[in-house]
C-alpha cells in the first residue's frame, strides 16, 4: 500500500452502487483503488443485478443504512479522498451530503452516474438538482461524461465547443475542477477520445487527448477513471495530474481487455493495467490552457490538436 511520508497508509472511500459483473460500480471502484496502492472503502448505495448485457434489476439501500456505512467507516478509518458514483436517489444524495459536510471530508470526486451504457437509469430524474446542489459544491473534481453533462446543463453537446461550455457552466455549482469526459463522442469523432477539463481557479480550459481503442469492452470505464482521479487525489497529486494519469490508465485498462472473453456482451476493462506512476505520469507538470495527447505509454504537448481545442 501507497504510503504517506509519515508512514500513514492511503486510504479511500467509495460511495456507489455494486456491479454485480464487476465490471463498474464499487467493484470497478475498488479494484482501481488497489491497483493504485490505495486502501478501499465503501457505502454501498444500491444492488444491481447487471452484466455485460446491461443491468436486470435494482435493489435500492436505505438513506438511513448508507448514512451507517459512511458513519462506520469515517469514525475509525477515515479517508484522504472520497467518491461518488451511482447514488440512486435524492435522499440518498442529502443524507451523503450531511455526512461528508459532517466529517469535513477532503477531496472529494463527483462522478454523476446517471445512466448505464445500456439504457438502464441509475439516478432517479428528480435528484439530478440535489446532485447539483448538495454535492457540486463539496467536490474538488466533477467528471460527467457527455450524456451526463447534457442532463445536468439542460443543452445538448454536440463538439467540443459545447463541451466546453457545458464544464464552465457546470463549475458554476461551486465545482473547482469538471472534466467532460469523451467517450461517447458526441461530435463522433471515431478516432480519438477527447477531455476537457476547466478549471475554475485559472478559468482555462486543457484538453486530454488519446487514441479511440476500437473495443465494445468498454463497461465501467467512467467509475475506472474517477477512482484512478481518487486514488491520486489521496495520494496527494495535483489534480491535472490525477486526471490525466487516470486518462492514461484507463486507455490501458480498455486497451488490454480489448481481446477478452470476460462477458459476451459490453465487456469490462482490465484493471490490472499498470499503474505504476513511470508509465503514466506526464513528463513535466502539466500546463493549464493546453492540450496533450497520451500515444504509445508517453503524453506529450499535442502538436496538431483537433478543431476547437
Ligand atoms: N474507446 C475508448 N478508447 C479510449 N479511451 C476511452 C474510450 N472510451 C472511453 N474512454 C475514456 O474513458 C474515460 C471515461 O469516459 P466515458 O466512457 O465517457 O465515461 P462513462 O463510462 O462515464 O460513460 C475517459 O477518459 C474517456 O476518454
Ligand atoms: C452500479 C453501477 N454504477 C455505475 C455504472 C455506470 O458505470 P460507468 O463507468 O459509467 O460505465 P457504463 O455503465 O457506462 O459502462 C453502472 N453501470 N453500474
Amino acid at each position: 500500500m501507497f504510503r504517506q511520508p509519515g508512514g500513514h497508509v492511503v486510504r479511500a472511500l467509495t460511495i456507489a452502487g455494486s456491479d454485480s459483473g464487476g465490471g463498474a460500480g464499487i467493484q470497478a471502484d475498488l479494484k482501481t483503488l488497489h491497483q493504485f496502492g490505495v486502501y478501499g472503502m465503501c457505502a454501498i448505495t444500491a444492488l444491481t443485478a447487471q452484466n455485460t448485457h446491461g443491468v436486470q434489476d435494482i435493489q435500492a439501500v436505505p438513506a438511513s443504512f448508507v448514512q451507517q456505512q459512511l458513519e462506520s467507516v469515517l469514525t475509525d478509518l477515515g479517508a484522504d479522498a472520497v467518491k461518488t458514483g451511482m447514488l440512486a436517489s435524492a435522499d440518498i444524495i442529502h443524507t451523503v451530503a450531511d455526512v461528508l459536510e459532517a466529517h469535513a471530508v477532503q477531496h472529494l470526486v463527483v462522478d454523476p452516474v446517471m445512466v448505464a451504457k445500456g439504457g438502464a437509469p441509475l439516478l432517479q430524474p428528480d435528484a439530478v438538482d440535489a446532485l447539483k446542489a448538495r454535492l457540486f459544491p463539496l467536490a474538488a473534481v466533477v467528471t460527467p461524461n457527455l450524456p451526463e453533462a447534457q442532463a445536468l446543463c439542460g443543452y445538448p453537446i454536440r463538439d467540443l465547443a459545447d463541451a466546453k461550455r457545458a464544464a464552465r457552466d457546470l463549475a458554476q455549482s461551486g465545482v473547482p475542477i469538471v472534466v467532460i469526459k469523451g467517450g461517447h463522442a458526441a461530435d463522433g469523432r471515431p478516432n480519438d477520445a477527447v477531455d476537457i477539463i476547466y478549471d475554475s481557479g485559472t478559468q482555462t480550459f486543457t484538453s486530454l487527448v488519446s487514441p479511440r481503442v476500437p473495443s465494445r469492452k468498454t463497461h465501467g470505464t467512467g467509475c475506472t477513471f474517477s477512482s484512478a482521479v481518487t486514488a491520486l487525489l489521496a495520494r496527494g497529486e495535483a489534480p491535472l495530474t490525477a486526471i490525466a494519469m487516470a486518462k492514461a490508465f484507463v486507455f490501458e485498462a480498455i486497451d488490454r481487455a480489448k481481446d477478452w472473453d470476460v462477458g459476451s456482451g459490453h465487456g469490462p476493462t482490465d484493471h490490472t493495467a499498470p499503474a505504476n506512476t513511470s508509465l503514466l505520469v506526464p513528463p513535466a507538470p502539466l500546463q493549464h490552457g493546453s492540450s496533450y495527447v497520451y500515444r504509445d505509454g508517453t503524453w506529450t504537448v499535442h502538436a496538431s490538436p483537433p478543431a476547437g481545442l
